[in-house]
């Protein structure tokens, strides 16, 4: 398979701020990859090298494979939404895509089909200046689609969505995955990109902390732990200790165990006559895997092979 947009150890400086320090990860087509990290880590202005609207001061950033402004007709290749609010107020929805379709040799009919899929139809004779931050949102992620582009690349387009609209972009983003297209997404908040992003590319302090897919994420944070809920701890736990587990008592009702499989714990307690009411793997949620990876920063440390970087997949 191969990337559709990748950035390839990006370093850039505004006077003393590092704004990227060695920046490297590549977008792959059919599926959400979430680009997730603090304030500040350096994605907005990843973005926006990416489409040449800063510039690096060392490294690359490719689309299909060339730098975004060599492309001959580049919203066919790439759509972004960086700033939704960057809207002629006085225009309205329909007309800001008719003028931008018309500016890049795009047909007119686009809009129409854009604004459909975007849930917009009704909102697009309105002047641009009335919409809320989420609407703005929608229009610009028409935008973006205008050249039905295989890859797209979103900062925050979760920002200032209410739940429906969060739960209306969450499939959106899907769908357009499912379609095959590569779809990177940036956000601080790793819980928007739950059910969404299969992949995840972590960043701070410029640089990537993490490339992973969701699935080994969440798996190395939930580790091997099972949750007993038994009224007969006391016994549950000696049974347990004596087979080489590690237990820990989570609550009354509830012991934590590291170090033995679900089936062995089921049949350990059987032997030893203790009765339980459930034994259920530990599953960790993205954000716990979040929380788990950001205070462990060393031991997740990772990034594509470089060589004076730290590397390794986070599981
Ligand atoms: N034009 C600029 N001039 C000076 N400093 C800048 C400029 N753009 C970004 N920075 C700085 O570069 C660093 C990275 O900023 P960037 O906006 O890329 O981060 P981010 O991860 O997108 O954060 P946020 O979620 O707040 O947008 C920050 O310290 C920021 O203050």
């Amino acid at each position: 398979m191969e990337a559709t947009i990748e950035v390839d150890g990006l370093r850039k400086r505004f006077g003393s701020t590092v704004a990227l320090d060695g920046m490297s990860f590549a977008v792959r087509p059919g599926q959400v990859t979430g680009f997730v990290g603090p304030n500040g880590a350096g994605k907005s202005t990843t973005m926006r090298v990416i489409l040449g609207l800063d510039s690096a001061d060392e490294g690359r950033a490719l689309v299909a494979g060339r730098p975004y402004g060599a492309l001959r007709e580049p919203l066919r290749h790439l759509g972004a939404l960086l700033d939704a609010a960057a809207l002629h107020p006085a225009r309205t929805g329909r007309n800001h895509l008719l003028w931008l379709a018309h500016s890049q040799g795009l047909p007119a009919r686009r809009v129409e089909a854009v604004l459909a899929q975007a849930g917009m139809e009704r909102a697009a004779g309105r002047r641009a200046g009335g919409y809320s931050l989420g609407m703005r949102q929608r229009l610009g992620i028409a935008a973006a689609m205008l050249g039905d582009p295989p890859a797209l690349m979103l900062d925050e387009p979760f920002n200032g969505l209410d739940p429906e609209g969060i739960v209306w972009m969450r499939g959106y983003l899907r769908g357009l995955a499912a379609q095959g297209r590569a779809v990177l997404v940036s956000s601080h908040l790793m819980s928007e990109l739950q059910d969404t992003a299969g992949h995840l590319v972590v960043v701070g302090r410029g640089r990537v902390v993490a490339d992973t897919s969701v699935a080994d994420l969440i798996a190395a944070a939930s580790g091997d732990r099972v949750t007993v809920r038994t009224a007969e701890r006391t016994e549950a736990m000696a049974a347990l200790a004596q087979a080489g587990a590690t237990v820990a008592t989570t609550d009354r009702e509830t012991i934590t165990v590291a170090g033995l499989p679900a089936e062995r714990i089921i049949s350990l307690l059987s032997e030893a006559g203790v009765r339980f009411s459930e034994v259920s793997g530990h599953r960790a949620s993205l954000e716990e895997a979040y929380m788990e990876l950001t205070r462990d920063a060393v031991e997740f440390r990772a990034g594509r092979p470089e060589a004076d970087e730290p590397q390794g997949a986070a599981r």
